[in-house]
């Protein structure tokens, strides 16, 4: 495997913290990080146990890991330390750089995987530019913008294992009833199942970020409840969330306008009324889907 610092020297950067970038530098992060993607191809389906949909059969589960690595999708190659790695695993890599330098640099040293079609780099903004259809993503996130862009990859249903600051990861695994659980939680986790499966500290990156790392591995799944409308799904938690201390029975009227309900009245009086006495915070998922659904029925009108 390619040395990072020797990357680094060959590229005659330095990482810009203005542009997002801290390099990862330690051989054993950059090594383990592809190897988060091998237990990431089960089912995480609430309603199916991993054992049974685990396959115990070694040249179908061998057949169905290297689905997951078919296609691999980088976001913020960087030097191409974590490239290089997913090279290794992966038929085929592409990898999106908005750094014009860097996207050059990445051309020239993988150019031999470029020529044999193993790898596209593709210069530009990742929040813009056209994806390809992947088969798993491993990503380095550019912090700046890493929530625009995992809620561009979470809807394509495909294993992510993907690096976030520690306190952004924290609230994207959080659990009902504790105080990192957002927004963020129950939106992420009604796309996939999503764990931490590694702290890393700052030094493990040139330059060291201001804040410590964490790794999200994230497995998609069919949540175990149903919505009729997703985008108004979200877009009531998002709505609710932004009146975390007040009621749902307040918040839901507070925030009509955010979530685009006609008649809040009518979902506040058809809703349960110990759901309406918890706070946001309290909320499980099934339970905003209930709200959300109930919502959809009577707060909102026909002609949409
Ligand atoms: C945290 S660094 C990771 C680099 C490399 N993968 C590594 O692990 O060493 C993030 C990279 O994303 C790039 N970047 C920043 N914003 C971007 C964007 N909007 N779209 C694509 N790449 C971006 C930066 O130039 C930087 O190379």
């Amino acid at each position: 495997m390619r040395d990072p610092d020797g990357l680094i020297a060959r590229a005659g950067v330095r990482g810009d913290p203005d542009r997002d970038q801290h390099f990862l530098v330690d051989d054993r992060v950059l090594d383990r990080l592809p190897t988060y993607l091998e237990l990431s191809n089960r089912d995480a389906s609430p309603g199916g146990s991993e054992e049974s949909t685990e396959s115990t059969d070694p040249i179908e589960s061998a057949e169905s890991t290297r689905e997951v690595t078919s296609h691999l999708l980088e976001i913020g190659g960087g030097t191409g330390a974590l490239t290089d790695r997913l090279l290794a695993v992966a038929d085929e890599v592409t990898v999106v750089e908005r750094d014009r330098r860097l996207a050059a640099f990445l051309e020239d040293e993988f150019a031999e995987e470029v020529a044999a079609g193993r790898l596209t780099v593709i210069q530009g903004d990742a929040l813009e530019v056209d994806l390809p259809s992947f088969s798993a993503s491993v990503s380095n996130l550019p912090y700046g913008v890493s929530s625009q862009i995992a809620f561009r990859l979470l809807p394509e249903k495909r294993p992510l294992v993907l690096m976030f600051q520690k306190e952004f990861a924290e609230r994207m695994v959080a659990e009902p009833g504790t105080p990192e659980y957002g927004r963020l939680s129950v939106s992420a986790q009604h796309f996939a199942a999503v764990e931490i499966v590694e702290t890393i500290p700052k030094e493990a990156f040139s330059p060291p970020p201001q804040v410590e790392s964490a790794v999200v591995r994230s497995t998609p799944r069919t949540p175990d409840y149903e919505v009729a409308d997703e985008a108004f799904f979200l877009r009531f938690v998002k709505a609710v969330f932004t009146q975390r201390r007040k009621t749902m029975r307040n918040a839901i009227r507070n925030t009509a306008h955010i979530s685009g309900l006609e008649d809040a009245d009518a979902v506040v009086e058809a809703a349960d009324e110990d759901l309406l006495g918890k706070r946001a915070g309290a909320v499980t998922p099934a339970e905003f889907a209930e709200l959300a659904t109930l919502a959809d029925e009577v707060g909102r009108s026909d002609e949409r």
